[in-house]
């Protein structure tokens, strides 16, 4: 339901990326790890259609999005991918409930009960009317993974979704992340250099510019 063929990537002076290959099956769930400057963020937003790929073919299930126009491609994105970044990007003069029912809101279809739900999961049942200014680093993160999985998207994709935040709230931050994803049966690619989250998880290393199936670090 994901497929990357033959992908290249260069910026200027920088060859990230040769001949790049990626599958990811229905609720699949994978890590991808890799150290700074190898190209985590540059793979995401490769794959979500964010960035063109300049060589080589992307599927997001039976679309080839490398052949869509900017248009087409926005509104497919919004049906059929949900994104985590390290930076959670709510909306500031919403609350957290309106930034979770965003992709409905603009579809002009918002379940507010689905949005009420998902803030519950992600133990925020209670701060559902505040924004993002009064929430702290762990609970923004959270409201950005329920806004993530709101469409029930085919395909979640995650850049350092946990980076900027302490340990434990790393860990639940990821952990709410995988359960709504399988709850919605969402496939998951979360991108990190950080080995301790990849337990348990099938890996891929980003490695001089093609991904490696590695083991997981548990
Ligand atoms: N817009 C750009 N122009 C030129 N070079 C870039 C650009 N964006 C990224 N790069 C380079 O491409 C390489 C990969 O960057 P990328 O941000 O994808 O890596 P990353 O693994 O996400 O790193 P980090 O974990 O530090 O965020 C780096 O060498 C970076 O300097």
């Amino acid at each position: 339901m994901l497929r990357a063929e033959g992908i290249r990537h260069a910026y200027p002076g920088v060859r990230l990326f040769d001949d790049l290959e990626l599958r990811l099956a229905p609720g699949e769930v994978r890590v991808v790890l890799g150290p700074s400057g190898s190209g985590k963020t540059t793979l995401i937003h490769l794959l979500a259609g964010i960035l063109r790929v300049q060589e080589g073919r992307l599927y997001w299930g039976e679309v080839e999005v490398t052949r869509l126009g900017e248009e087409r491609l926005a509104r497919l994105r919004r049906r059929y991918v949900g994104l985590v970044f390290q930076h959670h990007y709510l909306l500031p003069e919403l609350t957290a409930l309106e930034n979770v029912v965003l992709p409905g809101l603009i579809a002009g279809t918002p379940d507010w009960d689905w949005g009420r739900a998902l803030l519950e999961r992600v133990g925020l049942g209670a701060r559902q009317h505040q924004r993002p200014a009064a929430l702290s680093g762990g609970e923004r993160q959270r409201v950005a993974v329920a806004r993530a999985v709101y469409n029930r998207p085919r395909l979640v994709l995650a850049d350092e979704p946990t980076g900027a935040l302490d340990r434990e709230n790393a860990w639940r931050v990821y952990a709410l992340l995988l359960e709504l994803a399988r709850e919605v049966r969402s496939a998951v690619l979360l991108a990190t250099h950080d080995e301790a989250l990849a337990r348990d998880v099938p890996v891929y290393r980003l490695e001089g510019g093609r991904l490696l199936v590695g083991l997981t670090s548990s």
